[in-house]
């Protein structure tokens, strides 16, 4: 559904009933009443609904500005379209594991989408100590469809090309280029980590062999245009259940390196892991395993019976682009666990750790699992290994 476009304003409550009013059969008379509830770094997201009847539906608007900041730090609205785009391009692949989207307007900088408020944020559940028993079969399946459909190994090379054309996002590429890639592992302003932390940092920003593979890796994500990406999928930017799951806020999407997606999403159950003990601890170990044994078997499946690439049958060529795609997850894994910990965008399930001398020592183990992540991608050859890892590490 397109809306009557008009020139980009800020949406209010009071605009966001109105334009809900105008898009949605909401019965006779309804009160609607709305509410803002982004909780993100970056937009503004509007909940509108009919006590009455339940119905209701979600207005996410991007500002010219990052929210986090501020008018400071201006950014394009393009992003909205993107990110509608991408939910729709996604759900071709992965149906049912995004949210529906409703309409979108480009000058309005908005989408409209289901509400998915009946589902809590998995970052929230799990800090709780929820299990997600469908969460790494459901994540597995989205990312194995999801990257296998959009890569020349499923496209015409004319239509990834438009695709990647469709998909250029520079702007939000750049903050992850930024934030992800280069701040945390230099001193930059960016940076916020506790004092206690001091020594440790600085023995990652004077780490030559450390820093050198980090340079390969932001390389990689600058350079490689392997498949259309959600480019932020961390467990923020899922909605779970014990029975369903769904991705949302894929405004940082754009042509990238497969294990990109892979290895964030890894990076923030690793964080888990980190955090729990115990049973609750090994049923995240078992969703780290369960991931990428569901995003390999479905990308291989995937490629047998769909890939249009000439050398697809090609002895070992399979086997040679998965492990290529494994060391990137882990490498990329790695970056993700070291920003999360000391660069400008936390993750609560560490920073909301009361006890500090508690805190201070798994902020000390995220940074050496990352760092040993980003080290030995090429030794860690099998996810069992890295559970191995993992299981060495908790000590
Ligand atoms: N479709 C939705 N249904 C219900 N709540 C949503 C939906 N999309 C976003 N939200 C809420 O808004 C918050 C911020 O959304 P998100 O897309 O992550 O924004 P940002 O791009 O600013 O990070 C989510 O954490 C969630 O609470
Ligand atoms: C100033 S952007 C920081 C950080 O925020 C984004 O996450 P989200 O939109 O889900 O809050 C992204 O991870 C960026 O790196």
């Amino acid at each position: 559904m397109t809306i009557a476009s008009k020139q980009y304003e800020a949406l209010t409550e009071e605009k966001a009933i109105a334009l809900a009013q105008s898009l949605y059969p909401f019965p006779e008379g309804a009160e609607l009443v709305c509410r803002e509830i982004g909780d993100g770094n970056l937009n503004y997201v509007f909940q509108i609904k009919d006590p009455k009847s339940g119905k209701g539906l979600i207005i996410k608007q991007a500002l010219p500005y990052a929210k986090v900041v501020g008018e400071s730090w201006p950014l394009t609205l393009k992003r909205a379209t993107i990110e509608a785009n991408a939910l729709q391009k996604h759900s071709e692949f992965a149906p049912g594991l995004v949210p529906a989207v409703y309409a979108m307007d480009e000058e309005l900088a908005i989408t409209v989408m289901e509400d998915l408020s009946h589902l809590t944020i998995a970052r929230e559940g799990l800090i709780q100590g929820a299990a997600y028993p469908k969460l790494s079969e459901d994540i597995g399946e989205y990312l194995g469809r999801t990257l296998f459909h959009t890569s020349d190994f499923a496209l015409h090379p004319f239509e990834k090309k438009r695709l990647a054309v469709e998909y250029s996002n520079p702007e939000l590429c750049k903050i992850t280029e930024d934030l992800i890639f280069t701040d945390p592992f230099f001193n930059n302003d960016t940076n916020d980590y506790e004092p206690e932390l001091q020594a440790t940092v600085e023995a990652i920003w004077n780490n030559g062999p450390l820093k050198l593979e980090a340079a390969k890796l932001k390389f990689s994500f600058l350079t490689e245009a392997e498949a259309l990406l959600h480019g932020d999928l961390h467990t923020g930017s899922i909605f779970a259940s014990e029975s369903e799951t769904k991705v949302i806020d894929p405004e940082f999407a754009f042509y990238g390196p497969i294990g990109f997606d892979v290895g964030l999403f890894l990076a923030n159950l690793i964080v888990q892991s980190i955090t729990r003990s115990g049973e609750e601890r090994q049923v995240i170990v078992n969703h780290i395993e369960r991931t990428w044994e569901v995003f390999s078997t479905r990308f291989s499946e995937l490629w047998d019976r769909e890939g249009i690439e000439a050398y697809k049958d090609t002895a070992d060529y399979k086997e040679f682009i998965l492990e290529k795609i494994f060391r990137d997850t882990l490498g990329f894994a790695g970056c993700e666990l070291i920003r999360r910990t000391i660069g400008l965008a936390h993750v609560k399930d560490l920073d909301s750790i009361e006890d500090k001398n508690l805190r201070i020592r798994l902020k000390k183990k995220a940074l050496q699992t990352g760092q040993t992540l980003i080290l030995k991608r090429s030794e860690l050859t099998t996810i069992s290994a890295v559970s191995g890892l993992l299981e060495e590490l908790k000590q």
